[in-house]
C-alpha cells in the first residue's frame, strides 16, 4: 500500500471588496465577496514543505484589491475571468484557477447614498485553465418567492406513516438557489433572473418538482447562451391553522410559516447537445 496526495487546491477565501466609482457627485457601488482557489503542480509543499511554487494567499488577496483599482469591477463574471486569467498566465505551476464571487446589491437612494438590497445574492463561479479554456457559471441565491394559490399536491403514494392531506389549493413558497453554465452571454444575469421569476409566477403547480423543471426549462428556452441550469428549491411549508376551537372558519387565510424541516427539491435541466462541463461545480 502507498499513501498518496489526492486532489488539492488552495487560495484566499472571502475577500470582501467594496468598490466606489466616482463620477463627480454621483457614485457607483459594487460589493463583492471574492474567493480564489488555485491548483496545479503543488505536491512539493504538501510532501516536503518546499514553497517554491506557492504564491502566497496573501498575494491573491492583494491582487483582488489591486485589480479592482486598476481594472475596475464590471460584472462578477468579468472580474472573475480577469483574475483567473492572471493567475494561470503568471504562475507556471498553476494549471487551474477557480474564482468564486458573490455580489451584494445596493439600491440607490441618492447620488452617493445606498440602501442594501437584501432580497437575493448574485453569484458567479469562474474556472480558468492554463490551456485558456474557461467555464462561467452564474447563479442566484436567497431569492424568496411565494404563490398564494395555483398550487396543488395530491396523488402521492400513502403508507402507514403518511398523514399529509391531499391539497388542491395551497401556498407554494421557496428560496431560489440556482446556477447556470454559460456557453455565451455571460452577463445576462438580469434576463435569466426574470425568466426564473416569470416561470414561477405563471406555472400552475402540481408539485414543486414540476415548478423546478418549468423554471429551468424557461431559462434554457429564453437564453441560447445557457447550456445547463441546476436548481435547489426548499419547499417553505405554510400550515393552515386550525381555528375551529374558536368557532372560526379558516378558508385559506391564516397560516403558520414553517421554518424546518423543509422539503428540498433539487434538479438539473440541460440541453441534450450541451458541451460537457470543463469542471464540476456545486450550487
Ligand atoms: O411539491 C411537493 N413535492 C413533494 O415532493 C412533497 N412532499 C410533501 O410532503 N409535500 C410536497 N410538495
Amino acid at each position: 500500500m502507498a499513501i498518496v496526495l489526492g486532489p488539492n487546491r488552495y487560495g484566499k477565501a472571502e475577500n470582501r471588496l467594496v468598490r466606489v466609482t466616482r463620477d463627480g457627485d454621483r457614485h457607483v457601488l459594487t460589493d463583492l465577496n471574492v474567493s480564489v482557489a488555485l491548483s496545479g503542480d503543488l505536491a512539493a509543499t504538501h510532501l516536503t514543505g518546499d514553497n517554491a511554487g506557492v504564491l502566497p494567499t496573501d498575494t491573491m488577496k492583494n491582487t483582488v484589491y489591486a485589480f479592482a483599482r486598476e481594472h475596475g469591477v464590471t460584472t462578477p463574471e468579468e472580474f472573475g475571468l480577469l483574475l483567473g486569467r492572471h493567475f494561470v498566465s503568471t504562475q507556471p505551476q498553476v494549471a487551474h484557477a477557480r474564482i468564486r464571487l458573490e455580489s451584494f446589491g445596493w439600491e440607490r437612494i441618492g447620488p452617493h447614498s445606498f440602501r442594501r438590497a437584501g432580497d437575493f445574492v448574485r453569484t458567479a463561479t469562474v474556472d480558468v485553465a492554463a490551456s485558456g479554456e474557461v467555464q462561467v457559471v452564474s447563479g442566484i441565491s436567497d431569492l424568496t418567492l411565494m404563490n398564494t394559490t395555483d398550487s396543488e399536491f395530491h396523488g402521492f403514494p400513502r403508507d402507514r406513516y403518511t398523514t399529509l392531506s391531499e391539497a388542491t389549493d395551497r401556498i407554494l413558497a421557496t428560496v431560489v438557489n440556482a446556477s447556470w453554465r454559460h456557453t455565451s452571454d455571460i452577463s445576462a444575469f438580469e434576463e435569466v433572473k426574470n425568466s426564473l421569476v416569470n416561470a414561477f409566477v405563471t406555472t400552475y403547480s402540481y408539485s414543486l418538482q414540476q415548478t423546478l423543471y418549468a423554471m429551468g426549462k424557461r431559462v434554457l428556452a429564453d437564453h441560447d447562451g445557457v447550456a445547463e441550469i441546476r436548481l435547489a428549491l426548499p419547499n417553505k411549508h405554510h400550515y393552515l391553522v386550525d381555528l375551529s376551537p374558536f368557532d372560526l372558519e379558516n378558508p385559506g387565510e391564516v397560516f403558520i410559516a414553517g421554518d424546518r424541516p423543509y422539503g428540498l427539491i433539487e434538479g438539473t435541466v440541460t440541453r441534450d447537445d450541451a458541451p460537457p462541463a470543463l469542471v464540476e461545480w456545486y450550487l
